[in-house]
């Protein structure tokens, strides 16, 4: 479990991390989601004692981390995967690693092995690929078996079965009732592996609740119909109290679409059918995650694009 509690970090002038308080617990994946610049990399590194805070607390199951005798075994991160020395072996860093926290040699392969870099375990860090460094760094920190896992965008320059492989692993470190908690500027990253999510923009807290209930806080949600009668059932929805807009494309069989909010699909078919109005479309349309996070955010966003002229 990790508990941040009002946690606050000053650069000069600059707040980066600003009264920040959540709980991360174990069995789950949570996500920690901001635009860039949120200041989600800072606070990974005050939680591992990388830097002090101005103000507040963050604690690794109850004590703060830097009281942990071995670090790794505790917690394991993957902060930043260029960090590592390029003339060693994959081999020669890990080992040098489990030596100085008191970790098996076994180990080494064992974690080499699990990240899929048993083959280049003996080459130059130096020739690795961006995605085979992520790789080693999940490896470093899966070396202690430690209860806690932090990553920090953790899929940057991985392909496409470099994700995958990284959405399973997070679920099963997960399943294994670990601590998992997962920092992206990507919402897109988090739809099919985190289970709760923490969210914070500008150094503060946004949302910190499941991945469920943050959909549902977007307004995007509503139900699109396709008909051919579209201008009748537009009168008897919006006589039922129903918001009506007409929805981009056009459907097929000269249908036109419609959007509906305020009414759910089984009420509308109702409505449809009781007026003779043939649909040939009813969707309930689930809020995305990312227009959630987007609408959420919106205020928060450090550098925003000029609107095209
Ligand atoms: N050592 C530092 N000195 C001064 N300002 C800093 C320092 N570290 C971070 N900041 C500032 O604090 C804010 C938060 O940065 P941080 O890197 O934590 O954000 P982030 O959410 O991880 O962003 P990204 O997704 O871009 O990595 C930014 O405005 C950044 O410029």
């Amino acid at each position: 479990m990790i508990e941040v509690n009002e946690l606050t970090k000053r650069y000069g002038g600059k707040t980066a991390v600003d009264q920040l308080s959540f709980t991360v617990r174990p069995g789950q994946v949570t996500g920690f989601l901001g635009p860039n610049g949120a200041g989600k990399s800072t606070t990974l590194r005050l939680i591992l004692g990388l830097e002090s805070p101005t103000g507040g607390a963050a604690t690794v199951g109850g004590v703060p981390f830097h009281s942990h005798p071995r670090g790794l075994r505790h917690v394991g991160a993957l902060l930043d995967a260029g960090q590592v020395h390029g003339g060693r072996s994959a081999t020669a860093h890990l080992s040098a690693l489990a030596r100085s926290n008191g970790i098996s040699r076994r180990r080494v392969d064992e974690v080499l092995h699990q990240v899929g870099l048993a083959e280049a375990a003996t080459g130059r860090i130096g020739g690795f690929s961006l995605g085979m460094k992520q790789r080693l760094g999940v490896a470093t920190a899966l070396l202690g078996d430690p209860p806690v896992l932090m990553f920090d965008e953790p899929v940057n320059g991985m392909d496409p079965e470099g994700v995958l492989w990284m959405r399973r692993l997070l679920r099963r470190l997960a399943a294994e009732g670990r601590t998992v908690f997962l920092s992206s500027h990507l919402m897109s990253e988090m739809e099919n592996t985190a289970d709760q999510l923490v969210v914070i923009g500008r150094g503060r807290l946004i949302a910190a609740e499941s991945v469920r209930d943050f959909a549902a806080r977007s307004t995007g949600l509503g139900v699109v119909v396709g008909t051919r009668q579209a201008a009748e059932l537009t009168a008897v929805l919006r006589a039922a109290g129903a918001l009506v807009e007409p929805e981009g494309s056009a459907g097929s069989a000269g249908a036109e679409k419609l959007a509906v909010t305020g009414l759910p699909a089984d009420r509308i078919a109702a409505l449809a059918f009781e007026n003779g109005i043939l649909l040939n479309e009813l969707t309930t349309r689930t809020a995305s995650l990312e227009e959630a996070f987007m609408e959420l955010t919106a205020d928060s966003v450090e550098y925003q694009a000029g609107q095209p002229r």
